[in-house]
């Protein structure tokens, strides 16, 4: 069996845990079972998420047995973790529909064969819904000090500040109810999860203790952070990336790995790839000889968007990418795709009728600062529509130009993509 320890700290994946060695040894002596969970505060899990999906995956590789908790009951209430505001409640009938998607979106990344490893998806509310106030003060709520509660570093820094409900003060015992159910249930003795959650797997770890005498384990990852400063998971516009490819594109999914800067690459593949240490190291080598090809980058969001959209969204991307930038035809992307690689550029969209002249759509999407500006690079041979040189200033597209009935593609340059999208009258 692989070490999954020794493989996770090279990953430079573990950030807190109780006793390494101890952990150690009981992964080596034989398959562990382990949960982490997800609560359903958005339709879509987001690339943060996918850290902790995959590290439960990577247990399973190794030879253990990961549990998906998904939190029917604690989305309910809301984790104050890192959180410096009280949170919103959702309606009980909007977090049950998160939860089916959440469900969903983890279970793709685990295997649920019926051997030893394999993995078991469950929710809080299934424990947690039936109990009554009463059995939660006097069996749970019994094992938690006051004083302990308050020392909580997320707790005093709301108290300091907007305050805490005692909703979200109560949450801590709720995510410990869960390992002790999870302990007792299926022998789970590891919870894994994001730095922010120390505080409630070991409050976990300690109710398992105090209950039932048993010793459990926690572990978390470290923060993802960029190097030049701006949050992992989010455009330059404060989105987030997520999961669902309704949500984000595969093709902006793909751009973000594309796109990561040089000095990330390392970092992000070995959190996220699968690929072993020697390739891993292989890659970012290549990176580092010939950082223009962006060989690491390419490996990278080809192995992800695979993994998360599979593999004919990948070739269609693929397929996108090369063709906007003039590796490839145009005419043969499907209209989705088009549609989705031409929302992460400047755009214009005009009404249907004539189609006004190349110039005042460079000028229009934001390609081009002005209209002389627009002429001046068409000139000198720098702009493209549908990846044919425009050779004349007063070059205008005809309807024949149009993509699926629709789209034109407008380079600037070798790198900078423009799009036009007639709209329905
Ligand atoms: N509190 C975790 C989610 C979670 C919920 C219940 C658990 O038992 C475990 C984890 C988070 O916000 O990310």
């Amino acid at each position: 069996m692989t070490d999954i320890l020794d493989d996770l700290a090279w990953r430079g994946l573990i950030a807190q845990s109780t006793d390494l060695e101890e952990m150690r040894a009981l992964l080596a002596a034989g398959p562990v079972t382990l949960y982490c969970g997800f609560d359903p505060t958005a339709p879509s899990l987001h690339l943060g998420n996918l850290i902790q999906i995959l590290i439960l995956r990577r247990f399973q590789k190794a030879g253990h047995r990961p549990l998906g908790l998904v939190g029917g009951a604690t989305g309910l209430i809301g984790d104050p973790s890192g959180k410096s505001a009280e949170r919103v409640l959702n309606s009980e009938e909007t977090v049950a529909g998160w939860v089916e998607r959440i469900r969903g979106q983890v279970s793709r990344f685990l295997d649920f064969d019926d051997g030893q490893t394999g993995a078991t998806m469950v929710s809080n509310l299934d424990w947690t819904g039936p109990m009554s106030a009463i059995e939660f003060l006097r069996d749970i709520g019994k094992h938690f000090p006051v004083n302990r509660m308050l020392a909580r570093e997320t707790v005093k820094a709301r108290l300091d500040t907007t305050g805490m409900s005692y909703t979200e003060f109560s949450y801590v015992l709720l995510q410990s109810m869960d390992f002790l159910e999870l302990y007792r249930r299926h022998g789970c003795v590891l919870q894994t999860g994001g730095s922010d959650q120390w505080g409630n797997l070991t409050a976990g770890v300690d109710l398992i203790r105090r209950v039932e005498g048993g010793s459990a384990h926690a572990l978390t990852t470290p923060l993802l952070t960029k190097a030049d400063g701006t949050k992992f998971g989010k455009t330059a516009g404060g989105e987030t990336y997520w999961l669902d490819p309704e949500l984000t594109s595969p093709y902006a999914f793909y751009q973000f790995w594309i796109n990561a800067d040089d000095r990330d690459v390392e970092k992000f593949l070995k959190v996220f790839s699968f690929r072993s240490r020697e390739e891993i190291e292989d890659l970012v080598k290549q990176g580092a000889e010939r950082p223009a090809a962006r060989v690491p980058q390419r490996a990278l969001a080809e192995e992800m968007t695979t993994l998360v959209h599979g593999a004919d969204e990948t070739a269609a991307v693929i397929a996108a990418s090369k063709a906007l930038f003039g590796q490839g035809a145009l005419k043969e992307l499907d209209e989705r795709t088009l549609r989705s690689a031409l929302a992460e550029v400047p755009r214009t969209e005009i009404p249907p009728g004539d189609l006004p002249p190349v110039v005042d759509l460079l000028a229009t999407s934001g390609l081009c600062k002005s209209k002389s500006e627009a002429r001046r690079t068409i000139t000198q041979g720098g702009v493209y529509l549908n990846n044919a040189k425009v050779e004349s200033e007063d070059a205008a597209p005809t309807s024949g130009d149009l993509l699926h009935g629709r789209f034109l593609v407008l380079r600037r340059g070798k790198r900078n993509i423009g799009g036009v999208e007639v709209t329905a009258s």
